[in-house]
């Protein structure tokens, strides 16, 4: 059975899988398209991506494709624990510009599903973190757009000491909410 649990934010869904242990290890089906569609969710992934954070306090963020290279991810932890944060960018969503963060692990086997139109970021709580994701738009660099992790507007509060988290140039180099390029209107996407 696939479990959904509503969150906070307009759309956006933790996902919960059968998990069977045994004297092995554990066995669960991540995705099954006909179980997956039944919930509704019932997208044309197109794109598997893995990204590896050796360390604890790596900090990739606050990340979204402008339209109409929108992608919807389903993202998951197969080695290590992170807190995983979203905030809604569509304009009129009832959940504009909130954020909520969400432990995603290799114990708790959650998955979250990130809608279009979302901005998404994780920081690191363990080294060795192997993070994969399913999106439904291809890689599009030139419309890889992103907002500040620390836009005081949008006021994100991570769980760890971010001032010196281990970041890429350009996710150091993020604008404000206010100043970013953003054309995801609710209900449109
Ligand atoms: C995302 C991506 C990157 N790349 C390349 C570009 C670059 O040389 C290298 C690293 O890219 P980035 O620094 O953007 O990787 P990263 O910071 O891990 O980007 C990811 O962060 C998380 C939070 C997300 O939400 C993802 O959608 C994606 O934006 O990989 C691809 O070839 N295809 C892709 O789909």
């Amino acid at each position: 059975m696939v479990k959904l649990i509503n969150t906070k934010l307009q759309d956006v869904k933790l996902i919960e899988t059968d998990v069977f242990g045994d004297n092995r290890g554990f066995f669960t089906e991540t995705w099954t398209k006909e179980k997956f569609e039944a919930l509704g969710l019932k997208y044309d992934f197109t794109q598997d991506n893995q990204s590896l954070s050796a360390e604890a306090g790596v900090l990739r963020g606050m990340h979204y494709q402008l339209a109409p290279y929108t992608q919807t991810k389903i993202v998951r932890v197969v080695t290590g624990v992170i807190w995983d944060c979203l905030v809604d960018l569509r304009k009129g969503s009832p959940t504009y510009s909130q954020w909520e963060g969400y432990i995603l692990s290799e114990y708790n086997h959650r998955q979250l599903l990130v809608p279009k139109g979302f901005a998404h970021g994780f920081v690191t709580l363990t080294p060795n973190v192997n993070f994969i994701y399913k999106v439904d738009g291809y890689y599009a660099p030139q419309a890889d757009r992103g907002i500040a992790f620390n836009d005081p507007d949008v006021g994100i509060q991570w769980p760890t000491d971010v001032s010196h988290a281990i970041m890429s140039d350009k996710d150091l180099k993020r604008p404000q909410l206010k100043d970013a390029e953003n054309n995801f209107i609710y209900g449109e996407i």
